[in-house]
């Protein structure tokens, strides 16, 4: 019982959740399945009225039944049919607005939770449900099926109760035998009725199984086969066998969940037959009892049969919609999941940015841990002034990256706070603060848009703008080679289209950010993929920025922070030092370390040549 109701809450939270999409079909619907349930009723009403004239040789009203009864019935049968093709047009419009809003759910998530809180695996299960549940055109033929059998089981009901009833009260016998068959009826059912729910608790639990693989394979489907990159690097690497291994081990467990789904489905089918069955059985008798002592006529015959099949393949259709029903509801969970999802943000408030000439951005005792992680930046207390160029160096994994994100209100510190000129960075809105920062990260991304698209990140140019900044960053001296200049097409999905090469696209990824409009310039390891001229050419160009527009970069080439006004150096999550090249190599051991280790190289690489090795 406990498990019914949890059942039905679900099914009512989804039918809730599709309200959300599509209000009016839900009248539409009901309107559709009152129709068509009661179509055939009438019908077979009409058809004993005919039986009882012809046997009791009354044929001259014949054509007055046949008039109202299938008159009515035809109307029904009618109205239900336009009503449909309102219903189906709509329900695929309701389902686009659903599919939209799944995809566009991203666009409203916040950066933290995005990347901190399993966001991507439930964007990635409730695309894969959504496609799989058949979405809402699906939802409503499963709630039609429900209304209609609904509204079929209770006229039957209503129907047979009448003829069960009828001259219960000129004959104790008579009452007493459909009491026991009742009863008989209702014993039977229930023995049944335990099977079938037996059968449909595992059919639940397989489905959940099903949809875990399903988002497996989704994964699959996403990173392997959609990702021209991805296939390269698998035959570059010979990795075909492990990933089938991989996936094999989903593929083989996929076929036999479903097989045992398949085997449940039809047993469940099998089971409801037989509880028909056995209630017509009963029911026959009674009515044969009752015809022959003469209390109903012959032609209730029909009406018995009429119903008891319109109810039986109601009941059928009902309780196999219900377990469709109830999978539709286990795939929407995790669109539902997502799409509610407006929580607030690192910088969430609305207050207006205090922007000044000379801006400052502070940390205040600032700690942070990433999700269920331990911490990795410990009580920084850092005051930035906007101006010049700074470097951030440490070694791999000291923090630096992180450190910027924080800045940029992406994650919220877990102890402290951090200040735009004297204001909580949390008080802003994340689109107006983030506004005024130009960021290159380290996992930069080149879309399969042209590369005039890549470098605006819009899909209108400020065309003088654009080229000044590509004959600035060495873009247009390859770009002007190709067929279509900036108009030339990138290919990430297609190989069709121009591949640059990893320098190319670090240069695209930097012209990006010059091209937007911010007082404040970050970029984490710009130079890593570029050769020894773009690297040159791109620090002095940071230089050459830095005096209008203020700029912070992480660099592991260490000898880039002579550009540098101020250096902070990083290390295990902590602030070591800040100063300048020569203050830091007289205070500070650790970046004496680095500093010689790059030159020691050099100096290696010198010794080498001066060995003829
Ligand atoms: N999304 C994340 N979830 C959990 N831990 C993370 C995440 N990103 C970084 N870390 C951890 O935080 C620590 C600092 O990483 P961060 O990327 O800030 O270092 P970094 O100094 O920028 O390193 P690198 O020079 O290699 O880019 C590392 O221990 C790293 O494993």
């Amino acid at each position: 019982m406990k498990h019914r109701k949890t059942e039905i809450r679900h099914a009512v939270g989804t039918v809730r959740f599709i309200y959300r999409f599509g209000k009016s079909l839900f009248g539409l619907t009901l309107l559709i399945s009152i129709l068509n349930a009661v179509a055939p009723l009438i019908v077979i009403l009409g058809n004993t009225q005919i039986l009882n004239q012809i046997l009791s040789n009354r044929p001259q009203s014949i054509i007055r039944i046949v008039l109202y009864f299938y008159s009515a019935a035809a109307m029904a049968y009618v109205g239900a049919a336009i009503l449909q093709r309102f219903l189906d047009i709509a329900s695929v419009r309701a389902n686009e607005r659903l599919k939209t809003a799944i995809y566009e759910a991203w666009e409203k998530i916040d950066f933290q939770q995005l990347e901190t809180q399993g966001y991507f695996s439930k964007m990635m299960k409730s695309e894969a449900s959504f496609r799989y549940s058949g979405g809402i055109p699906a939802f409503f033929t499963q709630f039609q099926n429900l209304i209609q059998s609904l509204v079929t089981i209770i006229a039957g009901l209503g129907l047979i109760g009448w003829i069960v009833m009828v001259g219960t009260t000129k004959s104790s016998r008579l009452a007493l035998i459909i009491i026991m068959s009742l009863l008989l009826i209702l014993l039977g059912e229930y023995g049944l009725v335990l099977i079938y729910q037996k059968l449909t608790h595992t059919n639940i639990k397989l489905f959940k199984y099903l949809m875990n693989l399903e988002r497996k394979m989704n994964y699959f489907l996403m990173n392997i086969v959609n990702s021209y990159e991805n296939i390269k690097a698998i035959k570059m690497w010979g990795l075909r066998e492990p990933i089938q291994n991989r996936y094999r081990t989903t593929w083989k467990s996929e076929k036999s969940a479903n097989h045992k789904l398949i085997i449940n489905d039809s047993l469940s089918q099998i089971v409801t037959a037989v509880m028909a069955s056995f209630a017509t059985l009963v029911l026959f008798i009674l009515v044969v009892f009752k015809i022959k002592e003469g209390l109903l006529p012959i032609g209730q015959l029909n009406t018995l049969f009429g119903s008891v099949v319109q109810m039986t393949n109601a009941v059928s259709v009902m309780i196999a919609t219900w377990q469709q029903f109830l999978r539709f509801q286990n795939q929407m969970q995790y669109a539902s999941d997502i799409l509610p999802s407006e929580k607030p943000t690192a910088t969430s408030g609305n207050a207006t940015l205090p922007l000044q000439t000379k801006n400052v951005i502070e940390f205040v005792h600032v700690s942070f841990a990433y999700a269920d992680g331990p911490e990795v930046l410990h009580d920084i207390s850092l005051k930035l002034d906007l101006q010049g160029a700074t470097a951030l160096v440490g070694v791999n994994g000291s923090g630096k990256s992180t450190l910027i994100k924080l800045l940029l209100g992406l994650y919220r510190p877990t102890k402290g706070k951090i200040l735009f000129n004297g204001q909580d960075i949390s008080k802003f809105t994340q689109a107006d603060y983030l506004a005024l920062f130009k960021v290159v990260f380290q996992d930069y991304a080149i879309f399969d848009f042209s590369i005039a698209q890549n470098i605006s990140a819009s899909v209108d140019q400020d065309q003088g703008r654009l080229r000044d900044i590509m004959m600035n960053n060495g873009i247009a001296e390859w770009v002007d080679r190709l067929p279509n200049h900036e108009k030339t097409a990138i290919g990430t999905y297609s190989q069709e289209d121009f591949q640059p090469s990893g320098g190319q696209r670090q240069q695209i990824a930097v012209a990006r950010a010059q091209y937007k409009h911010g007082i404040y310039q970050i970029l984490d390891e710009p130079s890593a993929a570029m050769d020894p001229i773009k690297e040159l050419r791109l620090f002095s160009k940071i230089k050459q920025v830095s005096r209008d527009t203020p700029s912070l970069f992480i660099t592991h080439r260490i000898g880039a922070v002579t550009l540098a006004n101020k250096i902070i150096l990083m290390r295990d999550g902590q602030i070591d030092g800040i100063g300048t090249k020569s203050s830091l190599l007289r205070q500070s051991a650790y970046f004496r370390e680095l500093w010689h280790s790059q030159a020691d190289m050099y100096a290696f690489d010198a010794n080498l040549n001066a060995t003829g090795e």
